[in-house]
């Protein structure tokens, strides 16, 4: 897989920003790193002292030669401080959209767009930027003070940062997000906000008050690079870097700046941020869409071990398996009528309470608190348009779908009875939208959740089994390893083996 990231920008003699940081921070996350060096600069904790930009046949030179043998999934973009670099950089990144096999994803963090006129920005630059290289631009990376040069728009209160993303959009930049490094719209709070124009992602983390810290804008977005280029979705790269900030923040040395660690992958839970949701304070602020709010959670499973999960589509399924004792299942029957399933779902019921098991209602939320079911089974597009306060405030349990980070911490903030994790590996039984995770990310993801039930799902065999269960998860979903299995009872025998 190639996850070369190109950072294009100005090197910095303290190593703790510019083009050092950013392949250090490649390099940390597990991606490859190239450099095309725009200019030099001579700096220390007290003065930035000399500027020089590379002649343009250097700069041209460099992306030349990585051209031709080392193209980049990712390029980010830092600090550029000559007109003629900008006009160069645009021509070349329409040039790379277009004629590379897969078009490389472009960040743009605009260091010192803010200080124009000032040494790190000729005149016209500013113009230069927003007229052809925002054009050019996936994701833009920008703070208080970048937003407002770029837009012209003053981030004041929380309401005024999705217009000024908005306007930004307009100049052609695909996507934004704006860094609550150097504002507080919420006292102690680091708000992260982004939007594409569809979608809005708004992360909250305390505040890690480092005043004399260096270049953590652009470790930012050198580490959602990086997870961009390791086959992440845009925000789960979001989180993961803004964890990876905080864990770097919090252990950062000082060497005549506080230059941050670098600490590899994240993990510890704590450094994670939290998804702010629309019905929240920050939410309302932000004027989030949608409904979804924290509440006081959904009632427990009694265990974080679910243990073997199957999935089934029928009465007759769910008898059989439940008579060889399996203990956690599915009725998942799709795309009918709620007149057309009541009465599968009465009798689903009735044999989960008979055999006194955990079944879960996929889909048909109702009818599952109408006749009081043990639980319901929820995936993403559900979460939105159900009543989840009416399932919790019915007493019934609550497992939900999610498929990265993000998802991940949504889920959590709604305090579910379980969270699954899917799709693990290649599945015949459901179209997915994405590649299949894999068992590493798996591996991260129960880390993360060692409070909460964990289910692992799709294209779980019983070959596959073991390796999924040591990722620590609580539990196996499985459809075909039993509906498709010789023997059932066989299958079902060989898998309770493996899950003790
Ligand atoms: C245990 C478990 N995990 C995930 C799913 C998928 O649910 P969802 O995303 O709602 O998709 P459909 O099953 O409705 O196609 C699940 N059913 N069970
Ligand atoms: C229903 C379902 N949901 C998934 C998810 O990732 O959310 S994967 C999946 C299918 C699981 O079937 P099998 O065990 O046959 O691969
Ligand atoms: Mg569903």
């Amino acid at each position: 897989m190639n996850k070369l990231v190109w950072s294009i920008g100005a090197s910095d003699c303290t190593g703790g920003g510019g083009i050092q940081a950013d392949l250090h921070t490649f390099k940390d996350l597990g991606a490859d790193g190239c450099s095309v060096i725009s200019a030099v600069t001579a700096q220390n904790s007290a003065t930035v002292s000399l500027v020089e930009s590379v002649s343009e046949q250097m700069f041209t030179d460099q992306l030349a030669c990585l051209t031709a043998d080392m193209q980049a999934k990712v390029i980010k973009i830092g600090l550029i401080t000559s007109v003629k670099h900008v006009q160069i950089l645009a021509e070349k990144l329409a040039e790379f959209k277009q004629t590379w096999a897969v078009p490389p994803f472009v960040i743009y963090d605009p260091v010192a767009v803010a200080l124009t006129g000032e040494k790190m920005a000729e005149e016209g630059l500013v113009e230069l930027i927003r007229t052809a290289l925002l054009p050019c631009i996936d994701l833009l990376t920008a703070n208080a003070g970048e937003v407002l040069t770029l837009s012209g728009h003053a981030l004041i209160s929380g309401e005024s940062l999705k217009p000024a993303a908005l306007k930004l959009i307009s100049l052609g930049c695909q996507s934004v997000l704006i860094k609550g490094g150097d504002f507080e719209l919420v006292d102690k709070i680091a708000l992260d906000y982004w939007t594409d124009g569809k979608r809005e992602i708004a992360l909250s983390s305390a505040r890690l008050t480092r005043m004399e810290s260096h270049g953590t804008g652009g470790i930012l977005a050198s580490a959602i690079g990086a997870t961009i280029a390791l086959g992440y979705f845009i925000e789960d790269a979001l989180v993961v870097a803004k964890a990876y900030l905080n864990q770097e923040l919090k252990a950062a040395k000082k060497l005549g700046f506080y230059g941050i660690a670098h600490l590899g992958w994240p993990t510890n839970k704590t450094d994670f941020p939290e998804v702010v949701l629309p019905e929240s304070k920050i939410g309302y602020e932000l004027d989030l869409p949608g409904t979804l709010e924290a509440g006081p959670g959904f009632a427990s499973c009694g265990t974080l071990k679910l243990g073997l999960y199957p999935v089934l589509d029928s009465v007759e399924w769910l008898d059989k398996v439940l008579k060889l004792g399996v203990k956690t299942l599915q009725l998942r029957i799709k795309d009918k009528q709620p007149e057309q399933v009541e009465q599968q779902i009465i009798e689903a019921i009735a044999l989960g309470r008979k055999y006194n098991a955990r079944l879960f209602i996929n889909d048909y939320w109702q009818l599952a608190i109408k006749h009081q079911a043990y639980g319901v089974h929820l995936g993403q597009e559900d979460m939105d348009v159900a009543d989840l306060p009416m399932i919790a405030d019915a007493g019934l349990r609550l497992g939900l779908s999610t498929h990265g980070y993000y998802e991940i911490l949504r889920a959590q903030q709604l305090k579910p009875s379980y969270i699954a994790l899917g799709h693990i590996f290649p599945t015949q039984t459901k179209q997915m939208p994405s590649d299949p995770q894999g068992l590493s990310r798996l591996g991260k993801y129960a880390q993360l959740l060692s409070d909460i039930p964990t289910v692992a799902i799709g294209g779980i065999n019983l070959e596959r089994a073991t390796t999924v269960w040591k990722t620590g998860v609580g539990s196996i979903a499985v459809v075909s390893a039993i509906t498709h299995a010789d023997s059932p009872k066989i299958a079902i025998e060989s898998f309770n083996q493996v899950i003790q």
